[in-house]
């Protein structure tokens, strides 16, 4: 079944993700210290005449970075070609991408933690030196070509910054990591949003589906809509508070935004009476990857202060004891 509080994009929803994604600052709400900083180096660079330094944006899934992307593209007047590392296989498709670029364009790599070293090394020429060494042929005959490329800025994206090599790190000018958003920024999003979707809903609505979005826009906006569905139905011109709770409930999500799957972590944790729990048996119990728990699960829940990393594995908090209501409970010398 498909989680709700799903980060990760559902396969039906680009084409309203793309109806509803700003395309200017003015409707980019939060992450404040970043579009400030940002706002400098487009600036500087457009004085400059230059092309912008390669940017990476580092963070969960769904918090806007591909849009903060396309925005850049547009303060910059740039083309932009948006890619992920998956569908770029091998270095000839990494060429062939490059050798079109034109002069001061952007290309946008999702998920660039996930390149192939061979395919990464291309990068780093590409990057510093804007030419790539391509060889043609094999054995004794085969042969260097250099090739120039024009001033492009490289946009990265990634969930996982850990997991990116150092040299391909390195060359990025500019490091953003991006922020999870507070319930009255995201309350901005689903009012701006609801505009586009021409149906008024009233403020403590907003608010109630934004405290129980995890803090990402792209839920929210999910929320927005389902709840939008519940009010047609009951032939509702505006979205009101009272339809709001009433739809979040029969969806299964709760005040603070947990849905199944966070609430079988914690309490997977707090059976633990304190002690850490390792990584790698936390996901055999929720039956998901290590890396879903690390970059989906985790991050909203660290950032909240629900659950604690330690070198022995993760714990329980006491404000996870607090908001699953449970009693404090530990057992001797294992505690915070
Ligand atoms: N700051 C924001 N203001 C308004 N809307 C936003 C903002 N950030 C994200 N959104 C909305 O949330 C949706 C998801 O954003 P986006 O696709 O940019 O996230 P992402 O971080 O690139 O996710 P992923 O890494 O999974 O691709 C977009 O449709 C966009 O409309």
């Amino acid at each position: 079944m498909e989680r709700l509080v799903e980060i990760e994009r559902f396969e039906n929803e680009e084409s309203l993700e793309t109806t509803l994604r700003p395309s200017a600052w003015s409707e980019y709400i939060g992450q404040e210290q970043i579009k400030k900083n940002l706002g400098v180096f487009i600036e500087a660079s457009k004085k400059r005449r230059e092309a912008l330094d390669h940017v990476l944006f580092f963070g969960p899934p769904g918090l806007g970075k591909t849009t903060l992307a396309l925005i850049i593209a547009n303060e910059m007047n740039a083309n932009i070609k948006v890619t992920a590392a998956p569908m770029i296989e091998k270095s000839g498709d990494l060429a062939a991408i490059l050798t079109n670029l034109e002069e001061g364009d952007i290309l946008f790599i999702d998920e660039i933690h996930r390149l192939s070293p061979a395919v990464e090394e291309i990068l780093y020429s590409s990057m510093e030196d804007f030419r790539i060494d391509i060889i043609i042929g094999s054995g004794p005959a085969a042969q260097t070509v250099k090739i120039d490329l024009p001033r492009f800025t490289l946009i990265g994206a990634t969930t996982r910054a850990g997991m990116l090599s150092n040299p391909l790190r390195d060359r990025f000018g500019m490091n953003f990591r991006m922020q999870f958003y507070s319930p009255e920024e995201l309350a901005k999003i689903i009012l701006q949003a609801s505009v586009k979707l021409n149906k008024e809903i009233v403020h403590e609505a907003c608010i109630e589906i934004a405290k129980r979005s995890r803090g990402t826009p792209r839920i929210a906006l999910r929320l927005l809509r389902r709840v939008r569905d519940f009010a047609d139905v009951a032939n509702e011109e505006k979205i009101v508070h009272s339809r709001t709770k009433f739809a979040l409930e029969e969806l299964g999500i709760n005040s603070h935004g947990f849905d199944e799957m966070d609430i079988k972590l914690l309490n997977l944790l707090i059976g633990a009476k304190g002690k850490a729990i390792g990584l790698s048996t936390i996901a055999a119990s929720l039956s998901e990857d290590e890396g879903t728990v690390e970059d989906v699960l985790e991050p909203y829940l660290i950032a909240n202060g629900y659950l604690e990393r330690t070198s022995k594995g993760r714990k329980a908090t006491r404000n996870t004891y607090d908001v699953l209501n449970v009693n404090f409970e530990y057992e001797e010398g294992s505690l915070f």
